[in-house]
């Protein structure tokens, strides 16, 4: 519906846009994105007429876009542009209301109905109807925007241009805006071209995107295009990382700035260990896989704390109970990883040892009051009961989230054998234990070093993992069972 061929355009004598080609569809929200000065402004200038072309064809609905009036330009294509300064004593309505004029009819234009209804709902839907007595030029910057969109809205284009549509807006008003005009495109099958400095915004909402560089089009396509980091990284000029968003299946990009090395010792911690926790402080923020009852998931943490709970602890909301206790310890709960255990924490194992040059330090509190062999057929006791064996895993080394995940499998690995070895079996089938109902695991790294992608047992540091852990583990059941034997 939008076709652009060999496109050539720009200012007097700068030519900007160069050769480009570019299909956009019917009823798409097409981001344009690019870095500062790569001609995206220009090119809606000459999509939109404002620019003469100095070379290849611009045709919308089936038209070239030189047979169009002006007015009926105007019905079919209404722009935000970065540059709308409307300066005068208009009153809000009145500014909205302009955008009618290329639907009114006979030489005075006379404001009909339909026009009032149509700019009273676009006033609403923007949220700006209550300042529409007020000046224009009384109102915030992010205000002003939302006005000009009101007022692009009431010509009911076709197709809609946005230069930098949320610049000024907050985050409220920024999602708001882009959640109406996603219902708008569904509701009339609107066409929405869009620059968007934003990345994230434009993998959020856009349908399709098209990277500008030099007033080149380096690629137009599906949202994957904001997945290839070596384009993005080239074009931008910047270290780029993308993600996948954690709630919708979008991709996510953020900036890795310079980052200055600090001269620090490697796993430096400090130990505190009470009745109630054990507590390790590292000096700066590890990169950590848990299923710890506070910070699961792949994050980064500082803190790491195991809290001893009695046999009959009331487990109702476990994640309360530990950010009380971090606040009373006055500990941040925002980078802690936080476990609990009935064991008593004196029959800690901490073993650290150093495989190759690499520093493992693990920590292991471990009961087996609660062994279920995982492949048994009988079913397990699905009460709420305390993490029986709680495993903590330092490594002075880089990880990427692929190795974190090998790490916890070795961890796994290493703790079966300690029970197979040790014969722990489950009390219900009276077969060898695999573990206890409620394990936990973590695994933190320093990522310092080259990314190590590998973290299994045909490793350097999966060997590590094996050999720490089952030491510090064998070595804390037998802790666990002497004090058993004293009772
Ligand atoms: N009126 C003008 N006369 C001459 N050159 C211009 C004019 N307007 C823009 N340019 C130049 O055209 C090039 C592309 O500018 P344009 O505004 O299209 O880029 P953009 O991708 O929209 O940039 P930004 O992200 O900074 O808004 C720039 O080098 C700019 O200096």
């Amino acid at each position: 519906m939008i076709e652009i061929k060999n496109l050539f355009g720009g200012y007097q004598k700068t030519l900007i846009i160069k050769d480009l080609t570019l299909t956009i569809e019917k009823g798409n929200f097409y981001a344009l994105i690019g870095p500062n000065g790569s001609g995206k402004t220009t090119l809606i200038k000459l999509i939109t007429g404002v620019l003469p072309n100095q070379g290849g064809t611009i045709t919308l609905f089936d038209k070239p876009l030189h047979s169009y009036s002006t007015i009926d330009r105007a019905k079919n294509m209404a722009v935000l542009s970065q540059e709308a300064k409307v300066e005068f004593d208009f009153r809000v309505e009145e500014i909205v209301m302009l955008g009618r004029y290329p639907h009114q009819k006979g030489f005075l234009k006379h404001i009909s109905y339909q026009d009032r209804r149509v700019v009273d709902n676009v006033m609403k839907q923007t949220d700006v109807f209550r300042f529409r007595k007020k000046p224009f030029k009384w109102l915030s910057g992010g205000e002003k925007q939302r006005v000009l969109l009101a007022k692009a809205l009431a010509q009911e284009p076709k197709i809609l241009f946005l230069d930098e549509p949320t610049n000024h807006l907050d985050i409220k008003h920024t999602v708001m805006m882009l959640q109406q005009l996603k219902e708008y495109q569904k509701m009339y099958q609107l066409t929405i071209v869009a620059i968007l400095h934003d990345l994230n915004t434009a993998a959020l909402f856009a349908d399709k995107i098209g990277l500008l560089q030099k007033g080149k089009l380096v690629e137009s396509g599906e949202l994957s295009l904001l997945q290839n980091e070596n384009q993005l990284s080239n074009v931008y000029e910047v270290a780029l990382k993308t993600y996948e968003h954690p709630i919708i299946p979008k991709p996510q990009i953020t900036v890795i700035p310079n980052q200055v090395d600090e001269d620090h010792a490697r796993l430096e911690y400090d130990l505190n260990q009470t009745d109630h926790y054990i507590h390790l402080q590292f000096s700066h923020p590890l990169r950590t896989i848990s299923n710890g009852v506070l910070g699961e998931g792949i994050q980064w943490s500082t803190n790491f704390c195991n809290f001893h709970v009695q046999n009959n602890y009331n487990c109702s909301n476990p994640r309360i109970d530990i950010i009380s206790w971090l606040k009373q310890a006055n500990i941040c709960e925002h980078s802690t990883i936080g476990m609990m255990t009935a064991v008593n924490l004196k029959d800690v194992s901490i073993v650290e040892k150093e495989y190759e040059g690499i520093k493992i330090l693990t920590v292991i509190t471990a009961g087996v009051g609660n062994a279920v062999d995982i492949t048994a057929k009988k079913s397990v006791d699905t009460g709420i009961q305390i993490g029986t064996v709680n495993i903590m895993v330092f490594i002075d080394a880089h990880l990427t989230d692929g190795a974190l995940v090998n790490a916890v499998q070795s961890v796994t690995e290493a703790k079966t054998k300690a029970f197979v070895d040790l014969h722990i079996k489950d009390p219900v089938t009276q077969t060898i234990a695999t573990g206890t109902s409620t394990d936990c695991t973590l695994v933190a790294s320093t990522q310092k070093g080259e990314p190590t992608p590998y973290t299994g047992s045909g490793t350097v540091i999966g060997k590590g993992i094996g050999l720490s852990v089952y030491q510090a583990l064998v070595d804390a059941i037998g802790k666990y069972e002497s004090r058993r034997a004293l009772l």
